[in-house]
């Protein structure tokens, strides 16, 4: 410990703390045709279970951001041979962890969309009408919002 630590700390007093691990997650926004977005209720047991999110998972130590949205998707829903593109990111700092969003949206795969994690799943418009729905998600809304020139709430509280 450094000399002028604060005791028991471990701390140097005045010290910037150090920054907390940056989680890269991969999202996916599934698209359909007449323009509606699958949102999913996170599964019991994980930190905000049943708030409703966009599915996908942490990117793992080897992986790229398509690789683990191929591997999260197929996991989580049972599709495959995505045709994604990376749309925008956003960092959100939660109690539980510091995680890097990195939204792609889905336009095509193959598969029936199932749920295999025993979350629930919906196909959305905006404004959304399933609560509660995760922090992290609402800057998407707003960003869908925008594109489709949606006045309004985006989502119900
Ligand atoms: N999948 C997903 N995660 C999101 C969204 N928004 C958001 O803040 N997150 C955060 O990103 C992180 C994703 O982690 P996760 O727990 O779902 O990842 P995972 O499926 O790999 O879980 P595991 O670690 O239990 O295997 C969580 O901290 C979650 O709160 C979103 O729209 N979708």
């Amino acid at each position: 410990m450094a000399a002028n630590a604060a005791p028991g700390t471990g701390a140097v007093p005045g010290a910037t703390p150090a920054a907390r691990p940056l989680v890269p997650v991969a999202v996916g926004v599934l698209l359909r045709p007449d323009g509606s977005f699958l949102l999913a209720s996170r599964p019991a047991g994980k930190p905000y279970a049943g708030y409703w999110e966009f599915p996908g998972g942490k990117i793992e130590p080897g992986e790229n951001l398509s690789q683990a949205l191929e591997r999260e998707l197929r996991e989580e829903l049972d599709i495959r041979d995505l045709r994604a593109t990376f749309w925008r990111s956003c960092v959100m700092d939660y109690p539980h962890a510091r995680v890097e969003l990195q939204f792609c949206k889905v336009t095509q795969w193959s598969g029936e969309v199932r749920p295999c994690e025993g979350q629930a799943i919906a196909w959305q418009q905006l404004p959304v009408d399933v609560a509660p729905v995760l922090p992290g998600t609402l800057p998407v809304l707003q960003w869908l919002a925008r594109e489709r020139a949606h006045e309004g709430p985006t989502h119900i509280t």
